[in-house]
């Protein structure tokens, strides 16, 4: 049986995972995975002894260069690649359970789905509910009730009669999210929910991302949108064939473990300000940049922005490009 949230487990939206303190109750895991390793048939290992947690009610980043592991994870947590050693827990159970209880639901990337193929948006949508209905999968008021709710939640109502092929790459994404909130996934993976969508609709996602958490929901968002990650997810974990680092955000997110995380893939630049020794660095692989500010207090946290631009003055090189 899968446990259920309460309030008490529930973050502050946008403020981060409340300290823990000796006296304060341990918030329960959404994911836990503990020493997971993924070999594929072919002998090659994709994730070795990864370990990480993010609580109920949280939104957390999963951030790697391409082939850093994150759809062999997805994949782990769906239960479609099995583990070679360890465990993966979600909600306290096993992934068995979960799925049983319809629990995990996904968000695909773009490419990963067939636009031709002639479907209505509603009929994508009804997907979701799949899992609740009986073996003929006829719908029942209530599953029609719930796909009009997830619609106009992603405000896509107007456009349940289309196919699915003849809407924008931003309308397809919110479609696929309105199936993850048809399905009434506790866990919601998100594969690049922000690629190829304007800002406008990476807002909208971003709003529904934290009222989803608000409800105690858990989502695990693979992005390469690294300017966007402390703005909106509270966990972040780093991954390079294994987990570097995880954690909070603000612990995580750091110039340091980005580059160790991307390596020379990730760009940055340093913009000398003045004869400020500080410089301002701006890290990005190729998405949405990540901005990190002069430490004015060298010893606290690493400052963090995001831009939505690359600044209109060029990078005064200070280390340069790489
Ligand atoms: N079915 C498979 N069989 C064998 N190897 C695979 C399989 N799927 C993925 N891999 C390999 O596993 C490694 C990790 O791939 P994965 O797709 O998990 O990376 P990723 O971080 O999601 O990459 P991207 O950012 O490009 O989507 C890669 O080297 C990939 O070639």
């Amino acid at each position: 049986m899968l446990d259920t949230v309460s309030s008490a487990d529930r973050p502050a939206v946008g403020a981060g995972p409340a300290p823990e303190s000796a006296a304060a109750p341990r918030r329960r895991p959404g994911i836990r995975v503990s020493n997971a390793s993924v070999t594929y048939r072919n002998g090659l290992t994709a994730l070795k002894s990864a370990s990480f947690e993010v609580p109920h009610g949280s939104i957390a980043a999963l951030v790697g260069v391409n082939g850093s592991g994150k759809s062999t994870l997805f994949k782990a947590i769906m239960g479609f690649a099995p583990l070679s050693e360890g465990r993966i827990e979600i909600l306290g159970t096993s992934v068995a359970e979960a799925l049983r209880a319809n629990a995990v639901a996904y968000v695909p990337q773009s490419e990963e789905v067939d636009w031709n193929f002639p479907v209505l948006v509603e009929d994508v949508v009804m997907m979701g509910r799949y899992g609740k209905m009986g073996f003929f999968r006829r719908p029942s008021k209530a599953d029609h009730a719930a796909v009009a709710e997830a619609l106009s939640r992603v405000a896509m109502a107007d456009y349940r009669k289309r196919q699915i092929g003849e809407l924008s790459g931003g309308q397809k994404k919110r479609v696929f999210l309105a199936r993850a909130l048809a399905q009434d996934g506790r866990v919601i993976l998100l594969d690049e929910p922000f690629t190829g969508v304007d800002v406008g609709t990476e807002d909208a996602i971003v709003n529904l991302l934290r009222e989803l958490a608000a409800e105690g929901r858990v989502m695990l968002v693979s992005t390469h949108n690294l300017g966007s990650v402390p703005e909106f997810c509270d966990y972040t974990v780093l991954l390079k064939r294994t987990v570097l680092a995880s954690g909070p955000t603000r612990e995580v997110f750091t110039r340091a473990n980005l580059e160790t995380a991307f390596g020379g893939v990730l760009r940055h630049f340093d913009l000398a300000v003045g004869d400020n020794a500080g410089a301002t660095g701006i890290l990005t692989d190729d998405e949405r940049p990540f901005v990190v500010f002069p430490d004015p207090d060298p010893g606290t946290d690493v400052e963090a922005a995001d831009i939505r631009s690359a600044p209109s003055a060029g990078p005064k090189d200070a280390g340069g490009a790489r």
